[in-house]
């Protein structure tokens, strides 16, 4: 589904993301850790189109994207929920669903002349609520959402592309032991059947929810393998007791 080549971002000859060799396959859960500046949000950057490589290739669902803008990589079906929370306050949660359908559609530039016609976006836009647990608070302000919550809802929107690939931005950032426990419940239900990338600094949610986990430090890929394989590695183990003090 995903697969980058030597994918390397410099930035005045520093190399943030260097040699990156990736692969994703169709229908797993694929988790991208490394300790503090290791480049793993430049990589994500890389992925969606938010940076240009400097160098090297980035193939997804069979075709060569490097280099593609941001809404090309989007409507081929790549979707990002934001470690920064990107609601609008004043307007309901429903209704932020309701707008994520209809943007593919062109419709979300003209919502204000078509109130009518986003309602048939309704049925759909709870059933995505529904799906991430936030079916009794469609008619909230998305201001009033607890954090969790919140997380929630960016999921939906991800959700409401109906994306082949899935990235999600430390999807348990902030979040205390009980909404992280939601949260890995949350993911593994939404990622049956899909294909979701994410970086998350938190073990247990990486051990919980990845197939396949890439280690890296320094922009390089330090491991690549199961959650075991990775865990147990000598060098891994090294770079992070090396970050522990
Ligand atoms: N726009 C930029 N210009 C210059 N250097 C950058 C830029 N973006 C990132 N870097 C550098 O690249 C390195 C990797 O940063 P990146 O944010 O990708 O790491 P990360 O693994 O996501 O770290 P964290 O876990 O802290 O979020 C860091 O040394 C950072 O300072």
């Amino acid at each position: 589904m995903l697969e980058t080549s030597a994918l390397t971002k410099e930035f005045r000859g520093f190399r943030a993301v260097s040699e990156v060799d990736l692969a994703v396959e169709q229908g797993t859960v694929h988790a991208l850790v490394g300790p503090n500046g290791a480049g793993k949000t430049t990589l994500f950057n890389l992925l969606t189109g938010f940076l240009t490589p400097t160098s090297g290739t980035i193939r997804f669902d069979g075709r060569d994207i490097t280099g593609q803008q941001p809404e090309q990589i989007a409507h081929l079906g790549v979707a990002r929920s934001f470690q920064i929370t990107s609601l609008f306050d004043q307007m309901s949660v429903v209704d932020h669903v309701e707008l994520a359908l209809a943007s593919p559609t062109g419709l979300g530039y003209r919502f204000w002349r078509s109130a009518g016609q986003m309602r048939r976006f309704r049925e759909r836009a709870m059933a995505l609520l529904g799906e991430v647990g936030l079916a009794d608070r469609a008619g909230a302000y998305a201001g009033s959402l607890a954090y969790g919550q919140k997380r929630a809802l960016e999921l939906a929107l991800a959700l409401a592309l109906d994306p082949k690939l899935l990235l999600l931005d430390e999807p348990t950032a902030g979040m205390g032991l009980e909404d992280v426990d939601r949260t890995i419940a949350l993911v593994k239900k939404v990622s049956a059947g899909r294909t979701v990338v994410f970086v998350d600094h938190n073990m247990h949610v990486v051990g919980s929810l990845a197939d396949t986990v890439t280690v890296l430090q320094s922009g390089k890929v330090l491991a690549q393998g199961t959650y075991d394989q990775v865990r147990t590695d000598e060098r891994v183990v090294t770079a992070y007791l090396g970050q522990a003090g």
